[in-house]
């Protein structure tokens, strides 16, 4: 069938959802074009189907799949920024990485050659999970690029500084760990947002400050507020290049409750979302959404949420790349 796209800003947009119902068809993230219908692409969007480091529910590996599909709903202009993110600047769905999901060594070592090739071109890049396994490799991904270690903006119920699960150090529990120790993050300027719920024992919160981190809990950003939680961010991360990983359990289960490992009292996504417009002009130079895992998902509330997480992270890459352009 022919595609009839909104075609803005000389780039091929998303399929018009007012010519061509946005239910029909197959999905790409918000109706873009894929990578392969486009000459290139500053902003590229692609899947990890990966959840083998999970330590309790599974089925993150189909959580990109289903973010696609509740992005159907999804409209070209973002009024909360006042932005086209599809007219700035070119935005493709690259499809997924093709990840062996018996062997975490290897698969880790696939998502990051995969991460640098798509962003040899200098192009953004924003993955959908996937456990929180793959924040790791894309994170070495993005300070190779940016020539030096990044700083860290970590949106997440858990702290995911563990050491080792049953023994295995590449989990989804211990990615940011690994990445202090490996020297990729900048850790004067790396933060946890949204923590909450039971740990092991108080070391967990020692060692992790150790590491580096800043902690902005869930129980912060509501008695603090979105606009004071996001000047502390604004000035912890500077002009650094910036990652920003989301766990879409840093929501509360009741508006994400497709996760593997749900904890109550978290974030909504409007405090989510607003927390992340107030991050606009920062040196954003790549993102992931991860842990949406849709068999415990109910009306597509994760998928949703998820979603509108991936929109407005891409409508802050599309206005940063707009304004240095
Ligand atoms: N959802 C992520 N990324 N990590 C949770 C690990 C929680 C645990 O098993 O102790
Ligand atoms: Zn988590
Ligand atoms: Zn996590």
């Amino acid at each position: 069938m022919e595609e009839i796209r909104v075609n803005e800003g000389g780039h091929v947009g998303p399929i018009d959802s007012s010519q061509i119902p946005r239910y029909a068809g197959a999905a790409t993230y918000a109706r873009l074009p894929r990578l392969d219908q486009v000459d290139s692409a500053d902003i590229k969007i692609v899947g990890v189907p990966f959840d083998t480091g999970v330590s309790y529910r599974p089925g993150a590996r189909f959580g990109a799949t289903h973010v696609r599909e509740a992005s159907r709903l999804l409209r070209p202009y973002n009024p909360a920024m006042d932005v086209s993110p599809f007219a700035n600047v070119q935005v493709a769905d690259a499809g997924d990485m093709a990840v062996n999901p018996f062997n975490i060594d290897e698969a880790i070592a696939t998502i990051e050659r995969n991460a640098l090739e798509l962003t040899a071109d200098g192009a953004s890049l924003m993955t959908i999970g996937g456990d929180h396994t793959i924040a790791l490799p894309l994170l070495r991904a993005a300070s190779e690029r940016a020539g030096a270690p990044v700083a860290l903006l970590h949106f997440d119920a858990h702290l995911d500084t563990w050491d080792s699960y049953f023994g295995a150090d590449y989990t989804h529990g211990t990615p940011f760990r690994r990445a202090v120790e490996e020297g990729i993050v900048d850790t004067d300027a790396i933060s946890h947002v949204g923590t909450r719920g039971p740990l092991y024992g108080k070391k967990d919160l020692d060692d992790d400050e150790r590491m580096g981190f800043g902690i902005i809990t869930s129980a912060d950003v509501f008695r603090r507020g979105v606009d004071d939680v996001v000047a502390t961010l604004r000035e912890r991360v500077g002009d650094r290049p910036l990652y920003i990983s989301v766990d879409i359990d840093v929501l509360d289960p009741a508006h994400a409750p497709g996760t593997g490992t749900p904890e109550a009292g978290g974030m909504t996504s409007r405090e989510m979302l607003e927390i992340l417009r107030g991050l606009r002009g920062l040196n954003l130079v790549g993102a992931d959404v991860v842990e949406v895992a849709p068999a415990y998902d109910h009306a597509e509330l994760t998928g949703v949420a998820a979603s509108h997480v991936c929109y407005d992270l891409i409508t802050l890459m599309s206005d940063l790349r707009a304004s240095k352009a």
